[in-house]
């Protein structure tokens, strides 16, 4: 075995040996750079700030175009802060157009090549991918038994999305018998359960969850079948199943051709939130939502000529503005009751804009805005950061008006703009898709520009007379009505809505209409709790009459 040797006493910087030692710590230091023949290595003390490292093992194959196999695996293990050593199985020529040709690595050599990390590098975790024989997952199994780890996730990666077979049928068995009763999670993709199953025909979301409960029975603690690959689809939809419950956890699905790597890399993500202490389910959750930004930061990336492109996974580096989106997902009836705050009201009463949110939580707010327009930025940051840790432990999303980089700077769930703010668009294009955005539309035609732009949910209003906004045209019943018959957006309603006449704006019983927003009928009262709470069971009353 090929050895490195030590640099030679002529060439060796003068220098004491207690020097020495701190330019080049363990095991550099000059008492190891030449060992007396009978010297055993000395353990390397732990110190008393020593931190973990979550540690990923993955098992797979090389991706010489680097966007899927184990280059995959370690740039989405860096992205999420886990280190990630590797054993590589199978060598691929491979580019933006399949794969040409498979070399696979010797199986003595793969068997080497675990020893040696797990025998030293306390991994938390192992995640596989290109396992080419079945040699090699007996091999892996052994290892997994002499060598414990916390948890293994199991990508049966067969066929890559290029089409080309990556592990031949004759694995199939021995994934079947001896490693998925190991696995903490299998992930197939619709083609590869497919196949696992003897060539099911998998078409549809009822499919993938039989399919879903019938790997489970071959072990495994929990199952993900992936749909990115399913036909016909607007939303990139996985099937759950802990062997209890299924969740179907639905993403967008993002417009690129750049999605080789997307499998590798989600196993990837969830190995690593594992290792860093997870559950099973916020794992699956966190993989995803990196894979949906992943893919839409990168979706107008070129590299190669091939059909299939990588994505980057390390888009959070190029701009600290493309963080990963909160995981709050929005749901219009998250609208229902929609709580706008103003810092001058909230003066006159002598309360902090974080009181004021925590008291219209307590009263039933269904989502918050912060919309203070008179605030330093200083101040209203040191706010807005409070308030989001009261939302969140609320589960209320919170929204910051107009300020994108207060939005940012708090990772607040979403940014509500005007008509003569930032345009939708733009803002997208700053937050990504994992936040909230609403615009406020008076006409239909501002609606379905918010709804080209990418906006989540539209403000439509004054359904009332106001005095909160100045210069602010009525719209009344009718405009309202006319906004949402033509949005393809949720609507919330406002503009002079208070306990009064909220219940006749729900009663309308307007398509798209999913709640109202209310400023100074919360907000310039002595008790934001009491006044939130009636408001509540006037809309939940007139909703039950509508
Ligand atoms: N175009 C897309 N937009 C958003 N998510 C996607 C897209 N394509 C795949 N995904 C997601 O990527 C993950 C990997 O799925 P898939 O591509 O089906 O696996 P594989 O790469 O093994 O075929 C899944 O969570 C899937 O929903
Ligand atoms: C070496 C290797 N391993 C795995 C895949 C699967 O790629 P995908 O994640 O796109 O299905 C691949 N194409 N190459
Ligand atoms: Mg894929």
């Amino acid at each position: 075995m090929a050895s490195v040797s030590a640099p030679s006493a002529a060439l060796a910087p003068h220098r004491s040996s207690a020097s020495a030692a701190l330019l080049f710590p363990y095991p550099y230091s000059s008492s190891q750079v030449s060992p007396s023949p009978t010297a055993r290595p000395r353990r390397l003390a732990v110190s008393a700030r020593a931190m973990p490292w979550p540690h990923v093992l993955t098992v797979a194959g090389s991706d010489s175009g680097a966007g899927a196999g184990i280059q995959a695996d370690i740039k989405a293990c860096a992205a999420l802060g886990a280190y990630c050593s590797s054993v590589i199985t199978a060598v691929t020529a491979q580019n933006t157009v399949g794969v040409q040709g498979v070399h696979a690595v010797p199986e003595e050599f793969v068997g080497e090549q675990l020893k040696s990390v797990l025998s030293d590098m306390s991994v938390d975790v192992v995640k596989t991918g290109m396992l080419p024989s079945a040699g090699i997952v007996k091999l892996l199994c052994e290892n997994l038994r002499k060598f414990p780890v916390k948890a293994l996730v199991v990508d049966p990666v067969m066929v890559s999305t290029s089409g080309d077979t990556l592990s031949g049928p004759s694995t199939l068995a021995t994934y079947r018998d001896e490693l998925f009763p190991m696995a903490d999670i299998v992930t197939p993709n619709v083609k590869e359960a497919s196949k696992l199953l003897g060539d099911v025909s998998l078409q549809t979301i009822s499919d993938m969850r039989s399919a879903a409960e019938s790997i489970y029975k071959l072990g495994p603690k929990h199952v993900l079948v992936k749909g990115g690959d399913m036909p016909d689809s607007t939303d990139a939809i996985d099937v759950f199943f802990d062997g209890k419950e299924f969740i179907e956890l639905r993403g967008l699905r993002i417009k690129t051709r750049n999605t080789h790597g997307t499998g590798c890399t989600l196993a990837s993500c969830i190995a690593a939130e594992l290792a860093k202490g997870a559950t099973m389910l916020h794992a699956v959750e966190v993989a995803k939502k990196f894979v949906e930004s992943a893919l839409y930061h990168s979706k107008d990336l070129v590299i190669g000529n091939g059909p299939q492109g990588p994505f980057d996974h390390l888009f959070s580096l190029k701009s600290p503005l493309h963080k990963m989106g909160s995981l709050h997902k929005f749901n219009p009836d998250d609208l229902f009751l929609y709580a706008v705050t103003d810092s001058g009201m909230n003066k006159k009463w002598g309360r902090s804009i974080k009181d004021a949110v925590k008291a219209a939580i307590e009263g039933g707010a269904t989502i918050v805005q912060l919309r203070e327009k008179d605030t330093e930025t200083r101040e209203f940051l040191e706010a807005a950061k409070a308030c989001v840790e009261i939302c969140r432990s609320s589960g209320v999303p919170l929204l910051i008006n107009d300020r994108i980089d207060v939005a940012l700077a708090c990772n607040a769930d979403g940014v509500h703009v005007g008509q003569s703010d930032m345009p939708a668009w733009e803002v997208r294009e700053l937050l990504g898709p994992g936040k909230i955005i609403g615009v406020s539309c008076k006409t239909p035609a501002q609606a379905e520009q918010a709804w080209k732009d990418g906006a989540d949910y539209i403000g439509s209003g004054g359904v009332f007379p106001t005095t909160t906004k100045a210069n602010n045209p009525t719209l009344g019943f009718e405009g309202l009505r006319v906004v949402c018959s033509a949005s393809k957006l949720p609507v919330v309603a406002i503009g002079g809505i208070n306990t009064g006449n909220a219940g006749s704006v729900m009663e309308l019983g307007l398509p798209n209409l999913k709640g109202v927003a209310v400023v100074s009928a919360l907000f310039d009262r002595e008790c934001v709790a009491t006044e939130t709470r009636s408001l509540r069971s006037i809309l939940m009353n007139a909703c039950s009459r509508s």
